[in-house]
């Protein structure tokens, strides 16, 4: 049985209920307990307030042996409990996240610095995936092939032992609870590494989910990068899966190699939204504020962070958008239920977003608004920059080329499709694209010359249950939240049975 849910109101600000909803336990959960590490504490903040709200014990190598340990001896008889069996438990754990869903909403909200509202939609998100994957169990199944001597040739899908799910801040809990799903489903035990700025609402979860599945079928362990970097190391560990940064990418990929173990990478972006002269305006101008991902700071791999928005509707384009994203977006307290664009989720994160904004500024682009901190008086101690617009930005500059994961939307004008289409692909990464257009033929045309694995026409920024999720170029290797997620989890056996 779980704690009943704790009662939050339903509007206002929800700060004074912060110390309620944090976890008691410490950072290690393996073998079905919690565990004292003697590694060091991690001090984890509040980005709006810089408060500090709690230290989570960190993995040191000893703990990473003891939770893959234990991962590695619960999977025997997970991989063997019958799938129907294992997709009851995550339909249960669904239940037990929707359940508690405003409490781990509140606790992100005050841990990474998104908006309270908008995370209480990550957990519903979490529990979808979690029920979505748990309809897909009995799709874990191989095929017959036809054989020239009449043999029985057929395939199974195993699941691949012990996974590893590394994760980023922007979006703690839904990637804790959501990603868990897949590789469960399939067979596997599931060790989380959350990430160091805001791990709160992972070991939350695990305090929610405590006793559900058998000791050893799923752990966590928190701590940095030198934990993630010893899990994608262990020999123990079947398959890696992160989600974060190029860089952190291709260190889990070398680290792979010497084992041969599975990886799948969610990876950065540099996104492209283009606007067709044709465009229905409204709506375009809308996406363009949506697409950004403002409401947190656009501190996510899908965000459109370069827009193309063509020259004949530029000047009008822009002014609306500066007065949509005025409407729309201001920063605020995150645990405040009104408020629609949070906080930066760390100091680096900050720096680095004004990094760039600088960077724009001394490259020559325009800004058309933001371009610096808050200077609201009650965000003083927090971590809010200003959402900012810079046009007549040319694609030689930085904020065209690299990834800020901040509120920095680069814009573009373009007039020639050919050399525009060139720039939209000038990046070493292929994450997202969206195109708005009012004719068909050009929407698709688009969709196929862009190099990126998710293409929307006429929207941005929605994920949809069951689509492939995933990055050409840098932005990744394999696809989530869709039944390949679930195949990444598994490997395929053939077995050939010479008959008579
Ligand atoms: N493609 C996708 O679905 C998403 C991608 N991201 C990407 O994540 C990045 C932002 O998050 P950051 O915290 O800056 O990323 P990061 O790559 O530094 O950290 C992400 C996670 O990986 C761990 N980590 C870092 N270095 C590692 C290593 N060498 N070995 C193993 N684990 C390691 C961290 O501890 C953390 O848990 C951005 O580049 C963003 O585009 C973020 C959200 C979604
Ligand atoms: O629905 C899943 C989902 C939503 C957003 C993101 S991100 O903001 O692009 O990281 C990832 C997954």
């Amino acid at each position: 049985m779980t704690a009943a849910p704790i009662v939050l109101p339903d509007s206002g600000d929800l700060s004074p209920y912060v110390q309620r909803v944090l976890p008691r336990s410490s950072g290690l959960f393996w073998d079905g307990r919690w565990h004292e590490g003697a590694d060091q504490a991690i001090a984890t903040f509040n980005p709006s307030t810089g408060e500090r709200l709690a230290d989570v014990t960190s993995a040191g190598s000893a703990e990473v042996d003891a939770a893959v340990a234990s991962a590695k001896a619960a999977f025997p008889a997970w991989a063997e409990t019958p799938p129907l069996q294992r997709a009851a438990l995550l339909r249960e754990a669904a239940r037990r996240v929707r359940l508690h869903s405003r409490e781990l909403a509140l606790l992100d909200a005050a841990n990474c610095g998104n908006p309270v509202r908008a995370m209480q939609m990550d957990a519903e998100i979490a529990a979808t995936q979690l029920d979505y994957f748990a309809g897909l169990v009995l799709e874990i199944k191989g095929e017959t092939i036809p054989t020239a001597n009449g043999a029985l040739n057929y395939t199974l899908r195993e699941p691949l032992g012990p996974v590893a799910r590394i994760f980023p801040f922007n979006h703690p809990f839904m990637f804790a609870a959501g990603k868990i799903a897949a590789p469960l489903a399939a067979g596997n035990t599931v060790i989380l590494k959350p990430p160091e700025q805001a791990p709160l609402s992972t070991i939350r979860l695990m305090e929610i989910l405590d006793g559900l599945f058998p000791p050893g079928v799923l752990n966590c362990i928190a701590g940095g990068r030198e934990t993630g970097a010893a899990l994608s190391a262990h020999p123990d560990v079947a398959a890696v899966a992160l989600i974060g940064s190029v860089g952190a990418g291709k260190a889990v990929l070398r680290s792979a190699a010497d084992t041969m173990k599975r990886t799948l990478l969610e990876l950065g972006g540099k996104n492209a939204m283009v606007i067709y002269p044709d465009a229905d305006l409204r709506s375009a101008v809308e996406g363009a504020v949506r697409g950004m991902n403002f409401t947190w700071c656009g501190q996510s791999c899908g965000s459109t962070s370069r827009l193309y928005v063509h020259r004949s509707l530029h000047d009008e384009f822009m002014q609306r958008m500066a007065e949509e994203l005025a409407r729309k977006h201001r920063p605020g307290i995150a645990t405040h239920l009104d408020t629609t664009m949070g906080a930066l989720a760390s100091r680096a994160q900050y720096d680095r977003a004004l990094h760039y904004i600088q960077a724009g500024i001394d490259e020559g682009a325009v800004l058309l608004t933001g371009g610096h901190a808050a200077r609201d008086a009650q965000l003083k101690d927090g971590l809010f920059i200003e959402p900012t617009i810079f046009t007549g930005v040319r694609p030689d500059m930085r904020i065209a080329r690299e990834e800020i994961f901040g509120p920095v939307l680069s814009v573009f004008s373009w007039d020639d499709e050919d050399r525009m289409l060139v720039e939209v692909n000038g990046t070493e990464l292929g994450l997202t694209a969206s195109v708005w257009t009012t004719s068909l033929n050009t929407g698709l045309r688009a969709a196929k010359r862009i190099q990126s694995g998710y293409v929307w026409v006429n929207e941005c920024s929605v994920h949809i249950p069951g689509a492939p999720f995933g990055g050409y170029k840098q932005s990744g290797v394999g696809r989530e939240e869709s039944k390949e997620e679930l195949l990444e989890f598994t490997q395929l056996k053939n077995v050939n049975v010479k008959l008579g």
